[in-house]
């Protein structure tokens, strides 16, 4: 579309310049946001070049550590159509062998090559059983708990699955913290895709004024945040003004041609940092009722020492 970029990033801020701008210095030349971070993923040869694996790095870390911790956690990406929210969250099909996503490595015990039983490296069941289930057999019959579990795609590729033995402390354990919870919550809004119901686009009309409302409370005691006039706000009421460590990305096209677009996200997600979230860790109730007898047993004992 020859289009010309309007956007620059230095460190975590972000630069808009309006190409209707008549000088570079008139007063309505750019518009400058400051972020927790500003990344720059026009050309992969620029130093700034922000990588999936650092944006991963930044924010996507904190938040699978903090669902384990128990807390809500939810990364929300928002912007125009077409602006990166879905490669943002998911990357892409590698361009080209070469290119920095192309592939990744591993390292395992064990790296089991399986569909092709005339490749001179296929493992046959009885391999993998000597390597691992003989062992795991040993460790019960000397009295340790064992477990062997198996975790991957189901065939659709929708939903994850596990197997393993009963009794597996460990694999519950895992399952819980990652699926028992509403906790870890990713989705991302917007698009052509999204516009085909009038309900979803009302949906993220109501998205901004949640986001207004709750910027306002910064400022105001108190204010009506209209939760409830749509499905996905109410949905997400806990992560976006409420019990959750909730991350907003703000999704940007850089070229001229989308600056009102890019101008509202921005001042959007510049909105958004006045939210306070106040996240506490989900506690399970029988824990928490054993915690609280544990407090109690200690403050009598000191009572009676005393
Ligand atoms: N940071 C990036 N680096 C390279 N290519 C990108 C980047 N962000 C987005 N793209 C490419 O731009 C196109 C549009 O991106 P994407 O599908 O992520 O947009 P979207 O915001 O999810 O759009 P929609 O709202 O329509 O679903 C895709 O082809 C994607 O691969």
């Amino acid at each position: 579309m020859n289009s010309k970029v309007i956007i620059q990033m230095d460190s975590k801020k972000t630069r808009i310049c309006n190409p209707k701008a008549t000088t570079d210095n008139s007063p309505d030349a750019h518009k400058d946001f400051t972020f927790d971070h500003s990344y720059w993923s026009f050309d992969p040869s620029s130093p700034q070049f922000a990588s999936q694996e650092q944006v991963f790095n930044d924010l996507g870390m904190d938040v699978v550590d903090a669902a384990f911790e128990g807390y809500n956690a939810c990364v929300f990406a928002y912007g125009q159509t077409g602006s990166g929210k879905t490669f943002t969250m998911m990357g892409s099909k590698a361009t080209t062998d070469n290119s920095p996503d192309a592939h990744k490595d591993f390292t395992f015990d064990h790296s089991y090559w399986s569909f092709d039983p005339s490749s001179p490296q296929f493992a046959s069941q009885e391999q993998v059983f000597n390597d691992l289930g003989m062992d795991v057999v040993d460790a019960a019959f000397e009295g340790y708990n064992a477990c062997v579990f198996a975790y991957g795609q189901t065939g659709s590729g929708k939903t994850f699955t596990m197997m393993g033995s009963k009794d597996c402390a460990f694999m519950y354990c895992v399952g819980k913290k990652l699926w028992g919870r509403k906790g870890l919550c990713m989705f991302h809004c917007g698009g052509d895709r999204l516009k085909e119901g009038a309900h979803i686009n009302k949906s993220l009309v109501t998205l901004g004024s949640v986001i207004s409302s709750l910027a306002e409370l910064s400022t105001k005691k108190s204010t009506f945040i209209p939760y409830r006039d749509s499905v996905l706000t109410w949905l997400l009421k806990d992560s976006l003004g409420g019990n959750s460590k909730t991350i907003m990305i703000a999704a940007i096209s850089p070229a001229d041609v989308n600056y009102s677009e890019t101008l509202s996200t921005l001042r959007y997600a510049n909105r958004a940092k006045n939210i306070i979230n106040k996240p506490t860790v989900n506690e399970d109730p029988n824990t928490r009722i054993i915690r609280e007898l544990h407090d109690e047993i200690t403050k009598l004992k000191a009572m009676l020492t005393s």
